[in-house]
């Protein structure tokens, strides 16, 4: 170990929960109460670094929830961190590989030591990443509607905030008709469809008529643990189609890639197990001439400054879904909030994750809230 290595003293997690302004609803589940968890990591020199951490409630995403996600990183995680010092973020993920899976409990760890590296040497966290934008495009994420015409009327209130573009929820019976009347009443707008796996193959006969339509991508129409069907499926369809769900390491992407099962990949930092390995696999995709961009979890500030921090890497080509704070929060945990102007983010040039963590609204939210130190985990 170098003296430059990252001794952590303490790490604290403060359990929040927050409404979102309006429900948000997909084809498994619809969300409006946001528990998680905001850890608080500080070091032998009294420096701070935070993270998010982005499992649901419920496993109907992934199969992490909020509650093992405080598991693992209370009974693994966090002892492994406090054990002996770490030389560079690249080595908590290496660290954590004994324990399997569970990559939003690894990301949210990893995302306050990243913030705590870039914040012991100044500089900011998208700088530390290796990130070259000062700005970025975004696009946003609409939910299920109850009517094509407040379907409408949400889409343009959007396309007029300046969104760069309209990623639409669907699911079986929601689908083919309610995005023509998107794309008949906005012919130049990027649009794209996310199923979050509410198809099988059978649907192939729906899933082709989408072709019509001129979408961006199909994110992740098929099974969330598939790349077999995908590559059947992509192979009969000229829309790209972009995996979320079935990715959660670059070996993954590399499989799928090889395989033809996408042409996109959404690249979320809590799925993938860090940020470590999401520059893993936009690295890959970089060589491969695969796009990339950054997905969502529905954040709060901590979170989504890691996703601003992300998305200035290169080969991040299309819009994210990384929206505005005020999207989703009447008051969110940052100052200044997630400014989004006409689509484009200004990249913090501060520290760190770039954002000021407003303390006295995180304990507006706080459920709870424990510590952990290198003595009292002994
Ligand atoms: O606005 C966001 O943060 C992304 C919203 C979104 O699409 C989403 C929200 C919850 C669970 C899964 C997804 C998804 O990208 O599939
Ligand atoms: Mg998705």
């Amino acid at each position: 170990m170098t003296n430059n290595s990252i001794s952590i003293r303490k790490v604290t997690l403060h359990r929040l929960a927050m409404t979102l302004k309006d429900p948000f609803s997909t084809s498994f589940g619809t969300f409006q109460e946001k528990d998680f968890f905001v850890i608080e990591m500080e070091d032998d020199t009294g420096c701070i670094g935070f993270g998010e951490s982005t499992a649901f409630s419920s496993p109907w995403y992934s199969e992490e929830t909020v509650e093992t996600n405080k598991h693992l990183m209370e009974k693994f995680l966090i002892p492994l961190l406090l054990e002996s010092p770490i030389g560079h973020p690249d080595e908590v993920s290496k660290r954590f590989e004994p324990f399997r899976r569970n990559n939003m409990a690894k990301a949210a760890l990893e995302g306050a030591v990243w913030d705590l590296y870039a914040k012991r040497q100044s500089i900011p966290l998208y700088v530390a990443l290796g990130g070259e934008k000062q700005q970025i495009d975004v696009g946003i994420s609409i939910g299920i509607q109850s009517s094509t015409k407040e379907l409408l009327r949400v889409v343009d209130g959007f396309v007029n905030e300046g969104y760069k573009r309209m990623k639409i929820k669907i699911k079986p019976g929601y689908d083919y008709e309610w995005l023509k009347e998107v794309r008949n009443h906005f012919p130049d707008t990027l649009l794209m469809a996310d199923a979050n796996s509410a198809y099988t193959l059978r649907d192939i006969e729906t899933l082709k008529k989408l072709d019509d339509l001129n979408l961006m991508m199909i994110e992740q129409p098929l099974g969330h643990d598939d790349i077999i069907d995908h590559a059947k499926l992509q192979a009969q369809l000229t829309t790209p189609i972009c995996l979320d769900e079935s990715i959660h390491s670059s070996e993954d992407a590399r499989k799928a890639v090889e395989l033809g099962s996408c042409k996109i990949i959404n690249i979320k930092i809590g799925r993938v197990g860090g940020l470590t390995e999401s520059k893993r696999i936009h690295d890959y995709c970089a060589e491969q001439g695969i796009s990339v961009w950054c997905g969502g979890m529905l954040e709060a500030g901590i979170g989504r400054a890691h996703n601003v921090a992300l998305t200035t890497l290169p080969q991040f080509d299309l819009p994210g879904d990384t929206a505005g704070s005020s999207r989703y929060w009447v008051k969110d945990i940052i100052d200044p909030e997630v400014i989004v102007n006409n689509g484009v983010i200004q990249v913090p040039n501060l520290p760190g994750i770039g954002y000021e963590v407003n303390r006295q609204v995180l304990e507006s939210y706080r459920l709870d809230k424990s510590v952990f130190t290198a003595t009292n985990i002994l």
